[in-house]
């Protein structure tokens, strides 16, 4: 049944139908005109329960089939000579899913991609599938049983007894997402699925603050950003035998640090690993070979001469086609347009078949999931439910795992509302329409000015391949792009490197935590403007983490190891000084900040948002956010009756509140280790006691050492001028300090959208950023 329809089932306070063809959600006309006129009710099955729907729209503007092409067709190099046999993964046989594994594109493949990996002298192999062709899920498991992979016994220099190297494969991902749902996939495709109760098994993963690696584990899913923290305790990456980089194309800053990091160990010295080399896979869909090529193929390393050997291998088709759908005519309203087309999607498409819908950020999502769950409220009984899930980096891993579970019922359609971080390697099962708005918001820095600007952006033509890959996992599939054709052939090819384009504080840390003196000699695919690298050795030398002379300080390489960045790295370093005394208070407000998503929800109405204010009166501290994220945490461990109740009461997000609590354990433990706590506190609950004025001063006064360049001076005209840059700033709404003046404020977070906002903020006297500042 189609909307307009449905609408006068709805309840009239929330939706009103205005005429034939357009409907009121949530304050927003929406015209649905012209959306029946040529649909016919049609019945579909879904898993064996009959309802009724429209029929798909004969409507096809500009449509491109990306047909799948029968990967019949050798790879483009030759192989020397293998069969063709499909072979079986151990621990894989029989296997439900391996029938699923065959039909992807890639298995017929398996035995040239070992034959080129194995060959002798053969550093670095470049594998290009279309998207959905299986790299991810099924090169690590091609390779996990060669012989070259095993776990060898070796002499290595400096030791006395032997030591081991390689066994494993690191296959890293540019997100925590796509790192922990492959590792859930690959592992139960193995035969051995990750869970509880479950110790051993093959595949395991490993992403900041969540690790589940089983004994015996061949492949390790990771982030850029774990592998990296991982060679700053193995800087020859002895316990892999390969490491895949997927999704090169991302061109995060972790992973062009990366492929620097293996490019040295590469041209380096091999007695390192004992003479075992280190295979180096790179995937992608949609990258640039001829640059990679160029990178790994060119010594450009001083004193070696050698090139590395670069082969190039791609996977040829699809297993299922997607249809690609443009729209006629510029849309005026993007997000009127998403919603249109999700609601023209239900009523039009046969289920099953979800839909994963990309928008420009988290507080589009959060509005676009509030007009749909208000339409869900409006259809009528027999027709199909809807409902929304949100899909975005700042959520908990556990909150983010909710778009990948199937929707309760066969005859509710899930609708997956996510920003870019479902763009790339991502399956989210079910899902067959993709809708996408050719808009993502980018983060930028400028360097002079010491500002992020976060703008939405148009993608670029890989992102927008990458999104429509995402439909077409399961069976045929269709992306509604929600521009014209001509405005994706005006799209950018590639997005600009992170490394151009944001802070290079934490990279520069990282390089000289590995003893990288030059930085500015690094192997990177693409250097950063000279300036943005001497802003962050000065920034990182007013942090304590650099000498006078450049050279990494002790207090930097305890920052580095923590897996925080460098200006939180400090402020726990100072805590752990007589002066402050305060680890475990900057523990917790840390991992209240660090937990991903605000553990505070926004509230809607004003008589809810009065509501919830009440209830947070015993948490809310007039010395600002930091303080009050604190006394969050304190209250909420020392509360022991019901916890769940507590949080609901205050609109705090209980799933970050859990993830939280997981990184204080786990910061407490790092801080037990670094000798910056002398012994664990006891454990929860302990009876709530507020925290002091001096106390709270003290935390601030600790923030200060890591964040003094993000201070503001409150300026006669009532407006806050930074110190930093002399820029105008205003205090976020999502503060507890909005609105209230003061002769000066911290922030720890700085970003551009429609106004120069300050967020996390605290309140602060003068005179203490010239102590902080003048250390
Ligand atoms: N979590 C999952 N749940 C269900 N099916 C999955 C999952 N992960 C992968 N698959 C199946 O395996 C296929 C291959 O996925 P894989 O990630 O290996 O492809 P890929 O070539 O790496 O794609 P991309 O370049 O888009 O990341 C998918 O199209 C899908 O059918």
């Amino acid at each position: 049944m189609a909307a307009p329809n449905a609408a006068e089932h709805a309840p009239k306070r929330r939706k009103t139908r205005q005429d034939s063809g357009s409907v009121t959600i949530g304050g927003k006309t929406i015209s649905v005109a012209g959306y029946l006129t040529s649909a016919r009710p049609k019945q579909v099955e879904a898993n064996g329960l009959k309802s009724t729907l429209q029929a798909p729209s004969q409507e096809q503007p500009s449509n491109v089939t990306s047909q799948p092409q029968q990967s019949t067709k050798k790879p483009s190099f030759e192989s020397s000579g293998t069969n063709n046999k499909s072979r079986n993964p151990r621990g894989a046989k029989d296997h439900p899913l391996l029938k699923a594994r065959r039909e992807l594109p890639i298995w017929q493949h398996q035995d040239e991609i070992r034959t080129v990996v194995k060959r002798l002298g053969t550093d670095v192999i470049v594998i290009v599938g279309e998207t959905g062709s299986g790299k991810s899920t099924q090169v690590p498991q091609f390779l996990y049983q060669e012989s070259w992979c095993k776990r060898h016994k070796v002499k290595l220099p400096g030791r006395e007894e032997d030591g081991y190297v390689g066994g494993m494969i690191a296959i890293t991902q540019p997100r925590r997402v796509a790192a922990t749902t492959l590792a859930h996939r690959v592992s139960t495709e193995a035969g051995t699925p990750l869970g509880k109760g479950r110790p051993d098994g093959l595949v395991g993963y490993s992403v900041r603050f969540d690790h589940q690696v089983p004994r015996g584990a061949r492949i390790k899913f990771l982030t850029e950003g774990t592998l990296l923290q991982e060679l700053l305790r193995d800087p020859y990456l002895r316990q892999y035998s390969a490491v895949v980089i997927d999704e090169i194309h991302e061109r995060s800053l972790d992973v062009d640090l990366l492929a620097g990091f293996l490019k040295q160990i590469l041209f380096g010295d091999k007695t390192q690993r004992g003479g075992v080399p280190l295979k180096v896979i790179i995937m992608s869909a949609t990258a640039e070979v001829g640059v990679i090529q160029e990178f790994f193929g060119n010594a450009a390393i001083p004193g070696k001469e050698k090139a590395s050997n670069v082969e190039l291998l791609r996977i040829r088709g699809r297993q299922f086609p997607v249809t690609i759908l443009y729209e006629p005519r510029p849309v005026a309203d993007l997000q009127d347009a998403l919603l249109k087309k999700i609601f023209k999607i239900h009523v039009e498409e046969p289920l099953p078949g979800d839909i994963l819908a990309f928008l420009n950020g988290q507080e589009d999502i959060e509005s676009a999931q509030r007009l749909i769950e208000e339409y869900a409220t409006s259809l009528a009984s027999n027709v199909p439910k809807i409902i929304a899930v949100p899909l975005y980096g700042q959520l908990s891993i556990e909150a983010q795992r909710v778009a990948f579970l199937p929707a309760k019922s066969p005859l509710t359609r899930k609708v997956v509302l996510a920003t870019n971080i479902a763009e790339t390697s991502v399956t989210v099962p079910g899902v067959r329409y993709v809708v996408d708005c050719g808009k993502a918001k980018v983060k930028q820095y400028r360097p002079r000015l010491g500002m992020e600007s976060l703008l939405a952006k148009p993608i670029s033509k890989s992102s927008a391949v990458q999104r429509a890959g995402r439909a077409g996992r399961e069976g045929p599939g269709k992306c509604f792009r929600l521009y014209t054709e001509d405005a994706f052939d005006s799209l950018e090819d590639s997005d600009l490197p992170e490394i151009l384009r944001n802070d290079v504080l934490g990279a520069v840390l990282t390089m000289k935590a590995r003893g990288i003196q030059d930085v500015l000699s690094f192997p990177l695919i693409d250097a950063p403007e000279p300036a943005a690298i001497e802003m962050a050795l000065l920034h990182l030398h007013f942090l304590g983490a650099l000498a006078d002379d450049g050279t990494i300080t002790p207090a930097g390489e305890m920052m580095a190891r923590f897996p925080l960045s460098a200006p939180l790295g400090a402020v726990l370093l100072a805590a752990s000084g007589p002066e402050f005394d305060c680890v475990l208070e900057v523990i917790d407000a840390i991992s209240c900040l660090t937990s991903g998503d605000d553990i505070f929800m926004h509230v809607q109405s004003e008589e809810a948002a009065e509501e919830v204010e009440s209830y947070r009166k015993d948490i809310q501290r007039r010395e600002g956010d930091i303080i009050t994220y604190l006394t969050t945490m304190q209250m909420y461990t020392a509360e022991n009756s019901d916890r769940m109740e507590w949080c609901k009461k205050r609109k705090i997000n209980i799933r970050n509140m859990k993830q939280a609590l997981n990184i204080r354990r786990q910061l407490r433990g790092m801080c037990l280790k670094e000798k910056l706590l002398s012994e664990m506190p006891a454990p929860d609950p302990q009876p709530f006691t507020p925290l002091s004025p001096e106390k709270a001063e003290s935390v601030i006064k600790c923030f200060l050492r890591g964040f003094a360049m993000r201070t503001a001076m409150l300026a006669p005209d009532g407006s806050f001028v930074t110190v930093h840059g002399k820029h105008v700033v205003a205090i976020h709404p999502s503060s507890v300090m909005h609105g209230q003046k003061k002769e000066a404020i911290m922030f720890l977070e700085h970003v551009y959208t429609n106004k120069n906002y300050a967020k996390k903020v605290s309140a602060i006297q003068a005179a203490w950023i010239a102590e902080a500042l003048g250390r």
